[in-house]
């Protein structure tokens, strides 16, 4: 199986321009969270979140998602607690979303799809000085995963999607401040779910320890269209490609236990 083998292919992906392979492999991004497999962990602790609304510093489509940076050159933006023993600093959101509403998560409850997935990128500041060094670090990433559901309209989300059109092509950036990421959680975070995995796009390192809303939060249908309506490409290629479908195929748990923090 691809847990066996030495080296995990990803699957060719338009953006990742062929197969990439990955030492190791065995503790690959995302996966099927088998709700009645999952193991009660009572030393699991609720999160803590404490988001600087002011180290919001911009938003910028990299080809493969949009992203809001933050500014973690202090530690004014950490998570703590859940399962970490560290402290993390956020350093970015982004989102991986579908081309119709059927579709678009990376991780997925008792194999049910959601129409799309927040992740907010957080990097050990306590036992490393960059992202770039975390990111090749076992205990270098925390990633929080909350799953979208089309609804109703989300107020928050709103001045992203506004700030969105200016952000249309690959490589283009604009100033994006004072958004606090915390909008974006849902009300309940003390039920997660928690595994050892990988970033699920290149480098594919499997540095994450991810944390799994179990409470989704709600968009409207178009805020989610807005998203849709995005660039793979840059202004200067003829052959312009929507941004849909940015997710990767789930990968094996490989005997991996995941964990809850809820009954
Ligand atoms: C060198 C990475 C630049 S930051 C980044 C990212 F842009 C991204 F898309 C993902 S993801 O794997 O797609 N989702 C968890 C990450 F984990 C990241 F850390
Ligand atoms: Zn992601």
């Amino acid at each position: 199986t691809a847990c066996s083998s030495k080296y995990v292919l990803s699957q060719m992906h338009p953006m990742w321009q062929g197969p990439l392979a990955v030492p190791g492999g065995d503790r690959q991004s995302p996966i099927d969270i088998v709700v009645r497999k999952s193991v009660l962990d009572t030393e699991l602790k609720p999160l803590l979140t404490k988001y600087d609304p002011q180290t919001c510093q911009q938003i910028w489509n990299n080809g493969y998602s949009f992203l809001v940076e933050y500014d973690d050159t202090t530690d004014k933006s950490t998570l703590k607690g859940g399962p970490l023993q560290d402290k993390f600093r956020l350093c970015q959101f982004h989102f991986h979303w579908g081309e119709s509403n059927a579709w678009g998560s990376e991780h997925t409850l008792d194999r049910r799809l959601f129409p799309a997935e927040l992740h907010l990128v957080h990097w050990n500041s306590d036992k490393y000085s960059l992202f770039e060094e975390a990111v090749m670090e076992e205990n270098g990433l925390a990633v929080i995963g909350v799953f979208l559901k089309v609804g109703k309209r989300h107020e928050g989300l709103q001045k992203l999607v506004d700030a969105l059109p200016a952000i249309r092509h690959k490589d283009s950036v604009v100033e994006f401040t004072r958004f606090d990421p915390a909008c974006l959680l849902p009300t309940n975070t003390n039920d997660y779910w928690t595994y050892h995995g990988s970033l699920t796009t290149p480098p594919l390192t499997e540095s994450v320890s991810w944390i799994v809303m179990k409470q989704h939060i709600e968009v409207s249908h178009d805020q989610l269209a807005v998203f849709r309506s995005l660039l793979f490409t840059s202004a200067e290629e003829e052959v312009q490609k929507s941004m849909v479908n940015n997710f990767r195929v789930q990968q094996p748990l490989c005997g991996r236990t995941v964990r809850s923090s809820f009954s």
